[in-house]
């Protein structure tokens, strides 16, 4: 940790730009010799925009201050600028979730988590570069932690609490829950340097971090700084009966289980045939509907302001 002055730049989701606790925060800071400029979002994509100004206004830390969603939206504005023009990324978790912040164990209060990224030292992590689309409707996204595919993305994106009563109440609260949901299965072909696998998918998780929706771990060894995308692949089932066998697995995260498979790859694409239907993927929260997509590892492409202690980075491995 360095007891530095920093020149920061706080990009605050307009949703909680009158949070109480976090004006007494800037105050403080700034009274304690903090230079901070300010900016609110009023739409989405204006994190984005105010990150990618960062460079030019001599910051030298951006801190995100909201949910999961700003937190990637400013890692897209900051990957618009050259590697070495791209400030520090900090975070003051204001969301309902903030599940990248938790597993990460920042301070989860708006005073204790600014005054962190005021001192934390910044660690290099892996961004992942998500492309969507071909051709013109080609397009191309950046996340920090995770994304999540199949019918599990529809799950996560909108009700985290559901989900975890769900995986924690057995077989037949899940088998309920499923059916509740119109549960459906999505049928595409999964490709990575070292395999490829056509199957019939409940759920995908593609983790640099370890959690989504609302503290619902999938990627279980993931670590942020290793060049790898942690899988996980959970089949679809067709009766109540193997449910079991499936909930068991998704706690202990086999290689290659009778439902549950979790490997790593630097890059997955995922293809559909023309009469499967597409598949959702949750950037940014939300899930979104995709034929094909791609995702990939971008080494060591931004710095974080992290605990020094932080368990996801390589560095804090137990020999
Ligand atoms: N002024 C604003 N008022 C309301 N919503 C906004 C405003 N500015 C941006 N947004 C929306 O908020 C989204 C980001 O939300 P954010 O992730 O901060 O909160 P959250 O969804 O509550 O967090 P979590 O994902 O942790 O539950 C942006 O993608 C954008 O669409």
């Amino acid at each position: 940790m360095k007891e530095t002055q920093q020149r920061c730049l706080l990009i605050i989701n307009g949703k909680s730009a009158g949070n109480p606790a976090l004006r007494e925060a800037v105050e403080e800071q700034r009274k304690a010799g903090q230079h901070i400029t300010v900016r609110s979002t009023w739409e989405g994509g204006d994190a984005a925009e105010f990150a990618a100004q960062a460079a030019e206004m001599g910051v030298t830390r951006v801190i995100a201050c909201g949910g999961d969603g700003t937190v990637n939206e400013v890692v897209n504005g900051l990957m618009r600028l050259a590697h070495d023009q791209r400030p520090a990324l900090g975070i003051v978790p204001l969301g309902s979730a903030n599940d990248f912040a938790t597993s990460v164990g920042l301070p989860l209060e708006p005073g204790p988590a600014l005054a962190a990224a005021m001192v934390l030292s910044a660690s290099p992590i892996d961004v992942v570069r998500v492309t969507t689309g071909t051709g013109d409707e080609r397009s191309t996204s950046y996340y920090v932690n995770m994304t999540t595919g199949g019918f599990g993305a529809e799950i996560t994106s909108s009700t985290p609490k559901t989900l975890k009563r769900m995986l924690g109440g057995g077989a037949y609260s899940l088998m309920g829950a499923l059916k509740a949901w119109r549960h459906r299965s999505y049928r595409g072909t999964l490709k990575w340097e070292n395999g490829e696998r056509s199957a019939s998918l409940l759920l995908l998780a593609l983790g640099n971090g370890r959690q989504s929706g609302g503290g619902q771990v999938l990627a279980p060894r993931a670590k942020l700084d290793d060049g790898r995308l942690d899988i996980l692949v959970v089949k679809d089932f067709s009766s109540v009966l193997e449910l079991p066998t499936l909930i068991s697995e998704l706690q202990h995260f086999p290689a290659e289980g009778h439902y549950v498979s979790y490997f790593t790859a630097s890059q997955l694409v995922v293809t559909t045939q023309q009469d499967d239907p597409p598949w959702p993927l949750t950037l940014d929260g939300e899930a979104r509907h995709y034929d094909q997509f791609c995702v990939e590892v971008v080494p060591l492409a931004l710095k974080v302001l992290l605990p020094d202690e932080c368990t996801l980075l390589s560095a804090n491995d137990r020999h």
